[in-house]
């Protein structure tokens, strides 16, 4: 079918849709973006930008109820109402795009409400909300950056009942009595503490054996530890078995027969996508696998491009965009342009304390063959955890390439262990020598500082 011609359609307007989209308009080159729900994607409407201004209201509220340990008394009632308002009116503007549409229409880009899928090499296939297709043909080519969907497990019972996923959770108005959360990632770990510090009685169950099974061992050790301090119930090991609703509560039947009984269930259980529905077989690719692989340059195909969540290089907006500076590059044919790499990929799951974390843990580095050394410091061992008292749960720990004297990987958990991770990050992407770490100097007393013990502890 004839289409109307374009340099670049970019299916799905993710963080990186987005910013892809802008920079080829901005280029100069003819650009369709195609969302068939909000441009942006998941992270300012859905994920990370109302789950982090929940965190922020929840980290508020946790420093108070400490005050009393440290410098007298105070009264703390939390008002969910704030939250939800906030959410609602500051954070997503209503769940109204209009800004975003508008910032990419400004950039020179044409933003079409529907979704796309691939029905021919460089032809998109447009179905709108009203039912009406569109072809599009892309001289240049396709960027997809659809990302994922919450991935519901095959829990006999569970599809028939009202359970929340995070795209419900982030209009929630109101914090249930009780709420079980099935899984322990990093979005069940976020959220389970945010609606426990408003008062709910939280359990995790989570099929691993361990809480953000991802990061290092000592890191979901020591999450557990201040969760369950807390009052959240983790259950590790364990798999929900049959999930039934009836008169307001959820019977979460476990694996090992136990019983959780809640008003509220949250399904947090990692992320799908529908590869057949995106039409990838048409241009060639496997229609069964569970994302999209790429190249160094984000080429899947001939003129077909791939960003963010389903290229399977870590669900993160900052991956996103770095995707979508280097697919950009390439699209343009720059000469010199950048190439992934991934070495020094970070992340952060926004708990108190957080978990921060930068390329390999130390199980990944010994499995790749690697003459690993690590070392760990605590945070409660150093000046600064121990002035900070209360809440200075948390570690770094480095692992070392000893071969080459680098770090490969480095874990930074704590008050603030997201920035303290900058640090390392650096390290780790400049792979400076250790060696040369070790006669930096660490400003006294910051919670960086461990940095410096953990790297005297290399063994
Ligand atoms: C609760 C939660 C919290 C998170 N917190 C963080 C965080 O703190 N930090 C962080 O870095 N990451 C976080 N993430 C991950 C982050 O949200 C994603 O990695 C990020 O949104 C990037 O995803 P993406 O670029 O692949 O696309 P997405 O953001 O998933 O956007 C994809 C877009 O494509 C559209 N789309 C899909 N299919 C089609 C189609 N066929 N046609 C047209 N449009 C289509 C969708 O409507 C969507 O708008 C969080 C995730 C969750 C669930
Ligand atoms: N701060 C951040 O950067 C941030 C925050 C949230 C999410 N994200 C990203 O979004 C993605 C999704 O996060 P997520 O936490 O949903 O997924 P995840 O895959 O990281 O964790 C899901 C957890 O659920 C458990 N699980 C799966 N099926 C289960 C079942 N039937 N019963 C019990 N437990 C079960 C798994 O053991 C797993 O640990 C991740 O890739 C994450 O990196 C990032």
């Amino acid at each position: 079918m004839p289409g109307t011609e374009v340099d670049v359609v970019v299916v799905g307007m993710g963080p990186g849709g987005e910013d892809v989209g802008a920079r080829l308009a901005r280029a100069g080159l003819d650009v369709v973006g195609v969302d068939g729900r909000l441009v942006g994607g998941e992270c300012p409407y859905y994920a990370c930008v109302p789950t982090k201004a929940m965190i922020r209201a929840t980290d508020a509220l946790q420093e108070a109820r400490r005050v009393p340990r440290l410098a007298g008394e105070v009264s703390v009632t939390p008002d969910w109402a704030i939250v939800a308002a906030r959410i609602r009116e500051e954070i997503t503007a209503n769940w109204d795009d209009q800004a975003a549409v508008d910032r990419f229409e400004d950039a020179g880009g044409k933003f079409v409400r529907g979704w796309g899928r691939l029905t021919a090499p460089r032809e998109v296939t447009v179905k709108r909300p009203d039912g009406s297709e569109e072809v599009f043909t892309a001289r240049r080519g396709v960027v997809l950056n659809t990302g994922t969907d919450p991935a519901v497990p095959p829990v006999q019972g569970l599809a028939e009942t009202p359970y929340w996923t995070n795209r419900d959770v982030v209009a929630v108005e109101e914090v249930p009595g009780s709420l079980v959360v099935l899984g322990g990632g990093p979005v069940g770990c976020e959220l389970a503490q945010v609606f426990s510090r408003f008062g709910a009685t939280v359990t995790i169950v989570q099929h691993a054996e361990r809480l953000v099974p991802a990061d290092e061992p000592e890191a979901g050790d020591v999450l557990a530890e201040a969760l369950q301090a807390e009052g959240i119930t983790v259950r590790t090991g364990l798999g929900a078995a049959l999930v039934s609703y009836e008169t307001g509560q959820f019977n979460v039947k476990l694996d090992n027969g136990e019983v959780v009984v809640a008003d509220r269930m949250l399904v947090a259980a990692g992320r799908r996508t529908d590869m057949k529905a995106l039409g990838v077989g048409t241009v060639g690719l496997d229609e069964t696998a569970r994302g999209v692989t790429v190249d160094e340059r984000m080429r899947a195909a001939d003129g077909l491009w791939a960003i963010g969540d389903i290229t399977g290089h870590g669900a993160f907006t900052h991956m996103s965009m770095y995707q979508a500076r280097i697919a950009a590059a390439d699209i343009l044919g720059e000469e010199d342009a950048e190439t992934a790499d991934y070495r020094a990929t970070p992340r952060v799951t926004f708990t108190d304390p957080e978990v921060g974390s930068v390329g390999l843990s130390e199980a990944a580095a010994r499995a790749k063959g690697l003459n690993v050394r690590t070392g760990i410091s605590q945070l409660s061992d150093s000046t600064r955890g121990f002035i900070h008292k209360v809440g200075n749960a948390g570690f770094i720990k480095v692992v070392e390439d000893a071969d080459r004297g680098v770090l490969v990987g480095a874990t930074s958990v704590g008050p603030n262990g997201g920035e303290v991770l900058g640090a390392l990050v650096v390290a780790v992407h400049a792979e400076v020598p250790t060696t040369l770490l070790r006669q930096m100097i660490y400003a006294y007393p910051t919670f960086h500082r461990a940095i410096e013990s953990a790297l005297a502890a290399l063994a």
